[in-house]
């Protein structure tokens, strides 16, 4: 199949356990939970995405015929060296588009291969690092992985939710304070302090910061 990519680029994964490590991001287009469009957002199922993940014009994005074409690009991006090669997998939806030819492409390549998913799909075999984001009113279908980082807050999707999942079903609970929009972190600042007192208060949950967003990195 063909694949759509909004932006690809190499930067340090900002957020979760793998926080700091070297990783081309690429950005597919395209999600299940929203359109993208800023005026179906009151509508979408989930209303606070901080990601344009429309059309294929961002920063090495592009339309890739053959997954051999995407990983040429995507370990371009990553340059010579082959060790410790590490690509995260994100959107938009990554599971609407990550296939096998694709995932083995990457492998033989070298690389280790994280994804950033909602969890409404279920993910192929092959992924190193899967990390699911559920999302309030959405069907939660990939029940394992090893990180779940639940946005916070969600009044519809507390996270006592995820107290029934047996021990072995993620290594890693994130709550990762929500980010607002344009409104100079303020939103962020008191979903921050909440999150503070949740993982005080139950200390299965660990704080996730989006530390890319504070240091000024892609
Ligand atoms: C843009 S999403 C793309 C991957 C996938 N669709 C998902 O939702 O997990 C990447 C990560 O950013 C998180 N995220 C999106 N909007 C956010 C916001 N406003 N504040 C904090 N995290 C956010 C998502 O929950 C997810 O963990
Ligand atoms: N640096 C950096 N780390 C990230 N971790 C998850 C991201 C995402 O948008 O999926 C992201 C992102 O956009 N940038
Ligand atoms: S599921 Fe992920 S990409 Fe889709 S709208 Fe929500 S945060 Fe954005
Ligand atoms: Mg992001």
């Amino acid at each position: 199949m063909s694949y759509s990519v909004k932006e690809a680029f190499k930067t340090l994964q900002g957020e979760g356990a793998q926080a700091g490590r070297a990783a081309v991001f690429c950005r597919f287009t395209g999600c299940n939970l929203w359109s993208g469009r800023e005026a179906d957002r009151s509508e979408a199922v989930c209303q606070f995405c901080d990601t344009d993940f429309v059309g294929t014009d961002g920063s090495g994005g592009g339309k890739f015929a053959r997954a051999e074409n995407l990983v040429a690009h995507l370990a371009a991006l990553w340059g010579p060296d082959r060790a410790y090669r590490y690509v995260v997998f994100t959107g938009g939806e990554p599971l609407l588009q990550l296939d096998a030819p694709l995932i083995a492409a990457m492998k033989a390549e070298g690389f280790t291969i994280a994804v950033e998913t909602n969890g409404t799909l279920a993910a192929p075999e092959g992924i190193d690092w899967i990390c699911v984001s559920p999302k309030a009113g959405a069907p939660f279908v990939q029940q394992r992985g090893h990180e779940l980082k639940l946005i916070f807050p969600q009044a519809a999707l507390l996270p006592e939710t995820f107290d029934t999942l047996d021990a072995e079903a993620f290594t890693h609970y994130w709550l990762q304070p929500m980010d607002g929009l344009n409104d100079g972190g303020l939103a962020r600042s008191h979903h921050t302090a909440a999150a503070v007192a949740y993982c005080q208060a139950h200390p299965r949950w660990r704080l996730s910061l989006q530390t890319h967003k504070m240091i000024g990195i892609p």
